[in-house]
């Protein structure tokens, strides 16, 4: 143990007054140890397994060491992000809304499940390939949200031609991808209602949706689709976020609203869900989500709605189902 307790938690304290080890038992020459990993990443376990081996191995009457590892398992907060039809800034909003929990003091997950067009490598600005350690994924990292996207699996138009079985193994590679602490994960849907809705929808149990829709009537008659198939699988709607709404003019700043205006909350009230908030048209955001620099990672205006929708979001996720 004294030899033990030299040693640090990658990113965190000493092991040993951190509770992580108990007293090894040592018998022929062989220690046994139990591990708490809980909240440590695969390449953090590796480290620390290669620290105990190098700082116990030869000492007095230790030959041997064998290492079992447990965690408690992080309890996930899965938040879906769908939307009635493309096309609508779902991926934007996902993003966006993942950034804004990151930032207010969250650990955030984003998952990019949506196979016809796999955009948050873009929108988040990582494209690396995410690596591979014990057959799990470890996801890469972007603006404090540590993320998987399909599309760094294979290219979409690969993923299109898939069928069920396919579509929920992919789906299953990136939920149970080395997502270390995340609570919070943000699951970015494919529009409409398809395979992947209904995998994650049966195998990873989400605490609720979110829905994104553009004030106009057809993009909302899609949407009250969207929400219906939720409701029907018993998956609690946390609310409606409207994207796209009232173009400022940036030379006259005059608002002018291209799809309409106040229709998506009025939705929301008829359908009895929350309203989340309203999301501009500008060109900055879509420079911005285009360009890998989403605005809900800088500062000013965008970046206060953004954090607005997550906060009415986490009151939602927090109040407990009526
Ligand atoms: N509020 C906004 N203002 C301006 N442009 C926006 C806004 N929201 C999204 N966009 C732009 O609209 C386009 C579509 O957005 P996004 O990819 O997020 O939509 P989506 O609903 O996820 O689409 P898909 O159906 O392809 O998944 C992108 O070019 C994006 O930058």
């Amino acid at each position: 143990m004294a030899a033990l307790a030299r040693l640090k938690v990658p990113g965190g304290r000493d092991l040993v007054s951190e509770g992580r080890v108990q007293p090894p038992r040592i018998k022929d020459g062989i220690a046994s140890l139990i591990l708490d990993v809980t909240g440590l990443t695969a390449e953090m376990r590796a480290t620390l397994e290669r620290q105990i081996r190098a700082a116990a191995i030869g000492l007095p009457g230790v030959s041997d060491i064998r290492i079992a590892m447990t965690a408690d398992k992080v309890s996930r907060t899965i938040i879906a992000v769908g939307s009635g039809k493309g096309g609508v800034g779902k991926s934007t909003v996902a993003a966006n809304l993942a950034i804004a929990l990151a930032r207010a003091g969250h650990k955030v997950g984003l998952v990019d499940a949506d196979i016809y067009g796999p955009s948050q490598p873009r929108i988040m600005g990582n494209d690396e390939r995410p690596e591979l350690a014990d057959k799990q994924i470890i996801p890469v990292e972007a603006y404090g949200v540590k993320m998987l996207s399909i599309g760094q699996l294979v290219d979409a138009g690969t993923a299109l031609a898939w069928r069920g079985p396919m579509v929920a193994s992919a789906l299953g590679q990136l939920m149970e991808g080395d997502w270390g602490d995340a609570e919070l994960m943000i699951v970015d849907l494919p529009p409409g209602t398809g395979d992947i809705q209904m995998s994650l929808v049966q195998k990873y149990a989400p605490a609720g949706a979110v829905i994104v829709s553009t004030p106009q009537d057809l993009a909302l008659i899609d949407a009250t689709r969207a929400i219906d198939l939720f409701r029907k699988m018993n998956v609690r709607v946390f609310g409606l976020v409207e994207n796209m709404a009232g173009y400022a003019c940036p030379h006259c700043g005059e608002v002018s609203d291209p799809f309409g205006a106040g229709g998506a909350e009025a939705a929301a009230k008829v359908m009895d869900i929350p309203f989340l908030g309203r999301v501009p048209l500008t060109l900055s955001i879509r420079r911005s989500s285009d360009a890998g620099t989403p605005p809900a990672a800088g500062e000013g205006e965008e970046a206060e709605i953004f954090a607005a929708i997550a906060a009415r979001l986490l009151d939602e996720v927090n109040r407990k189902r009526m």
